[in-house]
């Protein structure tokens, strides 16, 4: 975190449905693992970008690659999401949907389905504890591991969506967006989709994904990550657009992952402000607050300031924010009572 949260912004209830587990581990939680595993010689520098600093998309992923050495067994992925989830409690986010690749780690003997145990036992943990936060899960495919891994992620994931009792609810398609192409997933992502998974896909997240971000639409996706190069002003195109506002798909908005990740220019030339003016569906989102040193409040602040929000505006775009969930309805009207109650004390 660079600057502390203005108190309304912390106070303010929110929703999180766009948080990579091993993109969200906080400075205290790295420095943890750090010392867990001290030969590994892993500098936290190396594990966040700060205030100010910016990573080509490429760096981004490298950083990935530096956070998993120090989340591979049932031990650190049980840790960190417990951390994780109580750290979004504090930031004052009543539902999230975590997102997180299942990973073998044949070394450690860590397995796909015991990653996807460990962060379930990690939210029925964090249930026990007082912290006002409902915690659903989304399973990620990395788009970068092809398409067999993509189908095993998906039978995965459809176990669990039996067997987790409602804990999972979808799954994610992520990864580095320039590596493969989303026609030879598109067999995986239907049958998910067929067996009552919800789908948040990752798409336009670069320019020059028009193709593919065609063919996904054609699905169609429950949710958009980013969609930064959708509109027709950026590369995208008109078609792309009609699709997403036909199909009212919400997209989750990152400004800070983006700015840092320098797939946008500035906080001012964000595509929230495209979509927002249109009335469509926007879900502000952290990404990975851990590796771009951020937090849902900051996100919100940085969108009320940038773009000239009231706090009524703000508090529209968070309670928005909770039809865009994967929650089933009676959980939807459970949050917009809470909501409600919450309200007095935030604009006191
Ligand atoms: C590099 C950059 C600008 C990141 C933000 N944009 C992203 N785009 C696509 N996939 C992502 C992004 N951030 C995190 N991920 C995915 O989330 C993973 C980390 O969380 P986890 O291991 O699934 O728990 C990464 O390995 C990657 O597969
Ligand atoms: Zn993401």
């Amino acid at each position: 975190m660079e600057k502390p949260a203005d108190p309304f912004y912390r106070q303010l209830p929110k929703v999180e449905l766009h948080a990579h587990l091993n993109g969200s581990i906080s400075v205290t939680t790295m420095e943890e693992l750090i010392s867990r595993k001290p030969h590994l010689n892993i500098q936290h520098s190396m594990t966040a970008i700060r205030k100010g600093q910016r990573r080509t998309l490429d760096e981004c992923f490298q950083v990935f690659k530096v956070i998993h050495q120090l989340t591979d067994t049932e031990e650190d992925i049980l840790m960190v999401a417990k951390a994780v989830i109580r750290e979004f409690a504090a930031d004052g986010v009543k539902y999230l949907e975590l997102r997180s690749t299942p990973r073998e780690e044949t070394h450690t003997g860590l397995t796909k389905r015991r990653y996807v145990e460990m962060v379930i036992e990690a939210i029925r943990q964090c249930e026990q504890e007082d912290l006002d936060i409902t915690v659903r899960f989304l399973v990620a495919v990395d788009r970068r591991n092809g398409p067999e891994a993509a189908m095993e992620t998906v039978k995965l994931a459809e176990d669990f969506m039996v067997s987790s009792d409602g804990v999972v609810v979808g799954l994610d398609l992520s990864g580095d967006p320039t590596v493969g192409h989303g026609k030879d997933l598109l067999p995986a992502l239907q049958k998910a989709k067929n067996t009552g998974l919800r789908l948040a896909l990752h798409l336009s997240e670069v320019q020059s994904q028009k193709e593919e971000s065609e063919l996904l639409l054609g699905l169609p996706p429950d949710r958009i990550g980013h969609g930064t190069f959708l509109h027709p002003e950026v590369g995208g195109s008109k078609s792309l657009v009609d699709k997403v506002r036909e199909r009212n798909i919400p997209l989750e908005l990152c400004l800070t992952s983006n700015v840092k990740g320098q797939t946008v220019a500035s906080y001012d030339k964000h595509h929230f402000s495209y979509w927002y003016q249109l009335g469509h569906p926007c879900v502000l989102c952290t990404d990975d607050k851990g590796v771009f040193s951020t937090e849902l409040s900051q996100e919100y602040h940085l969108a009320a300031s940038t773009f000239g929000l009231s706090q009524e505006a703000v508090w529209a775009l968070s309670e928005r924010a909770i039809n865009c969930s994967f929650a089933p309805d009676h959980l939807k009207a459970q949050l917009h009572q809470r909501w409600a109650s919450l309200r007095p004390q935030v604009f006191c």
